[in-house]
C-alpha cells in the first residue's frame, strides 16, 4: 500500500508560463493537504503532474510503500485516483454503464460497486444518460469510484464545488474514513477542506514547503 508521496523541487510550466518553481512537500499515510491559490495558480496542473499527465520541467514526484520507493507508473496505475473538474463521463451513456466501466477498469468488485451506489444514493440515477445528470449528481457518480475501487491517494480537484450542503457532509465523511484507514488526500480547493488538512498555498510556496 502506498504510504507516502514525496514532491521534491518541482517546477511546472504550462504553455510559455512557469507556474511554480522548487515546490517540495510530503504527504504521509493518514494525512490531507489542501492546495490553495488564485485561479490559474497551477493547482489542477500540480494534481495532473502527480498523476503523471504533465511532465514537470524539473524535480521529482516519488511514491513509497512500506518496502521503499515504488515504481511511479505502478503507483499511478494502482494506488491513486484523480477526480477532476470534468468528470470524464460519456454524455450518451447511462450512469450505470459509466460507473460499471470505470469500476471494472479500476479493478473494483461488483459488491464494492453496489456499496458505492448505496452510499451515494445513485440507484434512481443509474438508468439516466450522464448528460441528463446535474453537476452535483455527476460529482456523486465520481465519488462512487473512490469507494468502489479503493486506492490510497486521492487527488481531488475542488471536490465539494458542485455539491449541496447535505452531500458535502457525505463527502466529508468519506474523506474522514479514508484518512482513518491510512489513505492520503491532496485536494485543490477554494473553500476549506472539511477534514483536518495541511494548507499548501501555491502562491506562497515557491522555494518549498514541508
Ligand atoms: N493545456 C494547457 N496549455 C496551456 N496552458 C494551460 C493548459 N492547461 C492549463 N493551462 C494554464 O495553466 C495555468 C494553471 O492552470 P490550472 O488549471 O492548473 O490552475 P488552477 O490553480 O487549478 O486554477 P483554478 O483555481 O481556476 O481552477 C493557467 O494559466 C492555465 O491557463
Amino acid at each position: 500500500m502506498l504510504t507516502r508521496l514525496d514532491i521534491e523541487a518541482l517546477s511546472l510550466s504550462r504553455g510559455e508560463r512557469r507556474l511554480f518553481d522548487g515546490l517540495s512537500f510530503s504527504l504521509s499515510a493518514g494525512e490531507a493537504a489542501a492546495l490553495t491559490g488564485a485561479n490559474g495558480a497551477g493547482k489542477t496542473s500540480l494534481l495532473r503532474a502527480v498523476a503523471g499527465f504533465i511532465r514537470p520541467d524539473a524535480g521529482t514526484v516519488a511514491f513509497h510503500d512500506a518496502e521503499g520507493e515504488m515504481e511511479a507508473e505502478t503507483a499511478r496505475r494502482l494506488a491513486l485516483h484523480l477526480l477532476g473538474h470534468h468528470e470524464g463521463l460519456k454524455p450518451q451513456r447511462t450512469a450505470r454503464q459509466e460507473l460499471g466501466f470505470q469500476v471494472e477498469w479500476l479493478g473494483g468488485s461488483g459488491e464494492a460497486m453496489d456499496a458505492a451506489v448505496a452510499r451515494l444514493k445513485l440507484a434512481p440515477l443509474l438508468d439516466l444518460e450522464t448528460r441528463k445528470l446535474s453537476a452535483g449528481q455527476r460529482r456523486r457518480l465520481s465519488l462512487a469510484r473512490l469507494i468502489a475501487a479503493p486506492r490510497a491517494l486521492w487527488l481531488l480537484d475542488e471536490p465539494l464545488a458542485p455539491l449541496d450542503e447535505a452531500w458535502r457532509g457525505v463527502a466529508a465523511e468519506l474523506m474522514a474514513e479514508h484518512l482513518a484507514r491510512g489513505g492520503m488526500i491532496l485536494a485543490a480547493v477554494h473553500d476549506p477542506l472539511p477534514v483536518a488538512a495541511r494548507s499548501l498555498d501555491l502562491a506562497q510556496t515557491l522555494g518549498g514547503v514541508r
